[in-house]
């Protein structure tokens, strides 16, 4: 399919209310549309089917899948744009403001003591950036996304009676194929600062320093998945990557498939993951769900291919928002340990908040 009919028919599936999935995996050259064709919501219990699914961060309620039996799939290849693409303003910005940011910081701080008085060790908490934005193109705002973040898996996810997301999330759940898996222990954050380390070309080039309290955060994430999977896994070393213009550390994890450690296994050990819910994750996810004072719904959910040709590739939703009733609201978070500094945690949502602003 070529550029124009491919986008086309996007607007067209969106225009006729049906619910539909357009993405592309990091550094892939491909981008992938999948249509039901009837706006039933079907979910995934087992992990069996094939399809793909789209689930919400509280991991007892199960992921919508739109069946591949059901659905229409189109491939288009990555291609650059044929003109320059103009700019939709976003019309109010209503969070950034004084008393968002002394809620957050209040949350924070709430945080921190409840991970001193119980000796746990990590929680992530999160806020909404809520945009009005009237003009709001869709096959506009995706492409953009697509140009800024070809390393990440970039989205576009619809369904009528649950609404509308876009993100560029730089997290792998699980990658999965008949007999082996793969997934990221990945935290800690700091901007790519072009004046320290110079214009970007490649990570190799540049040596990136982190902080005790960054190494340790991330740490925690690798020994949390490790010590969840408990079987033989292969671990790399910690190594810095980069997100838009964030930078994060990451360790690679990975291992067998067997009759005990199925696909469905694997994902309810790991979600909600360390890097977006907490240390030890019952306690951190009741302390979100009472504090955070907003229904994340399927931001730090997860999303991606179950099962199409024998592989599945699952991504964490992050760096993700919906458009609900002419407002973009814009999901960000981060990690909280002991060594949290409150203030630091809000700039760092607002550099998160960033990644998304940056293609309004
Ligand atoms: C929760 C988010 O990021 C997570 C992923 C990478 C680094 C993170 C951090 O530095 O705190 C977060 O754990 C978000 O982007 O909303």
């Amino acid at each position: 399919m070529n550029d124009v009919d491919f986008y086309k028919k996007i607007k067209k599936v969106y225009a006729n209310k049906l619910p539909f999935v357009v993405y592309s995996k990091p550094d892939s050259a491909e981008v992938k549309l999948i249509v039901q064709k009837n706006d039933k919501i079907h979910y995934t219990e087992d992990y069996k089917e094939s399809g793909f699914v789209f689930a919400p961060f509280e991991n007892d309620k199960l992921p919508i899948l739109f069946p591949i039996s059901e659905s229409i799939s189109y491939t288009n290849s990555f291609s650059a744009y044929g003109k320059e693409i103009t700019r939709n303003k976003p019309d109010t910005i209503f969070n950034s403001s004084t008393s968002s940011k002394n809620k957050h910081v209040a949350l924070v701080e709430k945080g921190i003591k409840f991970l001193e008085n119980n000796n746990y060790k990590k929680v992530v908490l999160s806020r909404k950036e809520i945009i009005k934005y009237e003009e709001f193109e869709l096959v506009q705002i995706y492409r953009k996304l697509l140009k800024s973040y070809s390393n990440a898996f970039v989205y576009s996810w619809y369904h009528p009676k649950v609404g509308l997301w876009l993100g560029a999330s730089p997290e792998v759940l699980l990658e999965a194929d008949k007999n082996s898996f793969r997934t990221m222990a990945l935290a800690s954050t700091q901007v790519y600062d072009v004046k320290k380390y110079g214009e970007f070309k490649s990570l190799k080039d540049v040596n990136i320093h982190w902080g005790a309290k960054e190494v340790a955060e991330q740490q925690h994430v690798t020994d949390y998945i490790i010590e969840q999977l408990n079987v033989h896994v292969k671990v790399s070393k910690p190594y810095t990557t980069k997100a838009g213009n964030l930078l994060h550390i990451r360790t690679d994890i990975s291992g067998k498939l067997t009759e005990q450690l199925t696909l469905k296994k694997i994902v309810n050990l790991l979600h909600p993951t360390p890097a977006v819910c907490g240390v030890p994750k019952e306690k951190a996810k009741e302390f979100i769900v009472q504090n955070e004072n907003y229904s994340r719904q399927f931001y730090t959910g997860f999303l991606g291919e179950l099962n199409l040709n024998n592989k599945s590739a699952l991504f964490v939703n992050l760096r993700c928002m919906q458009f609900v009733d002419n407002t973009l609201e814009i999901y960000i978070g981060g990690g909280i340990t002991v060594d949290s500094n409150p203030v630091s945690e809000w700039e760092e949502t607002v550099n998160k908040s960033k990644v998304m602003m940056k293609v309004l």
